[in-house]
């Protein structure tokens, strides 16, 4: 079972245009800022979205994009989920079936398995407003999986919970995605949902692709501003010349030899600071200006501006022996064994 297509939504200021293959089995994640496209993408996969000319869709060979939006088979879990107030869990998942023709009872049958595999068959008789927000993704769940779809869309699947159920039903979300054998597409801006849940990541940008990978390799090379924050590294594209990279005036020397335009990557927990210029000089030094300072788990996010700008996280107590406040100038270095450097 795979899944082909060129989705293209062309609107007054706005045009989505991406390729899309995903194979059977593999759970696929859109990952993007707000206003990216990505549930302009879902929708055009769903059928709810119209595509413009150009765009397709195939699923295992034969055209998707020509059939009518309760024909396609793919099973949909919104973003707050959408259950049926008035009906049961189990009632809710059977719902799919019966639309398409199934017997009450037949329906029920495969509602009964389906909330027994995502762990809620003592849920059955609940309705929706008493089941927790954990409890009311797996309905949903369910209910997609009900109608036995080729092709499975998740809309933000965890965005409604809070952090800490977040926690335990991602990992559960990411058992059940296993034991489904057709193609995922998911949607999330949240990296963590995106890494943990999918095999391959899709970065959408303005509408289009700016980077695809399994999530180790995006997370490791990225290649847009927005991954480098969403993964907490410093980036900047620079040119590569043998172990030296130059960015803006700035040369850096590199661990991997590397010719012509390339990324330079580093963590904000490489970069050390100093007050004065350190002794023996080390590589990669130069001079910034602090422009501020925020909290950041059990270190200080130091924003650096100067010749490239740059973040640095450093120790309270280190924060408090260099004195640091915005407008100071300090020196600025990052081994060299501490960066990557990668074709751009
Ligand atoms: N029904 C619509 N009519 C016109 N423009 C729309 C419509 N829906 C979305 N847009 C625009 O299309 C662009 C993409 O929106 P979309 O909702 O797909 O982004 P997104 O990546 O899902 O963002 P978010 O993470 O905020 O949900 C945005 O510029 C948005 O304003």
């Amino acid at each position: 079972m795979t899944l082909h297509a060129r989705l293209v939504v062309t609107r007054p200021a706005f045009r989505l245009d991406i390729e899309l293959h995903v194979g059977a089995g593999e759970v696929v994640a859109l990952l993007g800022p707000n206003g990216a496209g990505k549930t302009t993408a879902l929708r055009a996969l769903a059928g709810l979205t119209g595509l413009s000319e150009g765009g397709h869709i195939e699923l295992d060979g034969e055209p998707l994009h020509t059939l009518a939006v309760e024909h396609r088979p793919i099973g949909m879990v919104f973003q707050d989920y959408l259950l049926f107030p008035h009906l049961s869990a189990l009632d809710n998942v059977a719902f799919g079936p019966r639309c398409r023709g199934a017997s009450k009872a037949d329906a029920r049958r495969v509602a009964a398995e389906l909330l027994d595999r995502v762990g809620l068959a003592d849920k059955a008789t609940a309705r929706p407003r008493h089941l927790s927000g954990g409890q009311a993704q797996r309905v949903a769940l369910a209910r997609a999986l009900a109608v036995r779809p080729r092709l499975l869309l998740l809309d933000e699947p965890l965005a409604a919970l809070d952090a800490h159920t977040r926690l335990s039903v991602r990992s559960r979300l990411r058992h059940d995605l296993a034991g489904f054998d057709g193609a995922t597409v998911l949607v999330t801006h949240d990296p963590l949902d995106a890494m943990v849940l999918a095999d391959r990541l899709i970065v959408v940008e303005h509408g289009a692709i700016v980077q695809q990978g399994a999530p180790a390799e995006v997370a490791r090379h990225p290649r847009t501003d927005y991954v480098a924050r969403l993964v907490g590294l410093n980036l900047y594209r620079g040119t590569a010349a043998g172990r030296q990279i130059k960015v803006g005036e700035v040369p850096f020397n590199v661990a991997d030899p590397l010719e012509g335009p390339a990324f330079l990557a580093f963590s904000p927990a490489a970069v050390a600071l100093y007050r004065t210029r350190p002794d023996g000089s080390p590589r990669n030094l130069w001079q910034g200006v602090i422009e501020g300072i925020e909290r950041h788990g059990d270190s200080v996010r130091v924003h650096l501006g100067g010749p490239i700008a740059a973040f640095a996280d450093i120790t309270p107590a280190a924060l408090a022996d260099l004195d640091l406040t915005p407008g100071r100038q300090v020196w600025v270095s990052v081994k060299a064994t501490e960066t990557h450097a990668y074709p751009a």
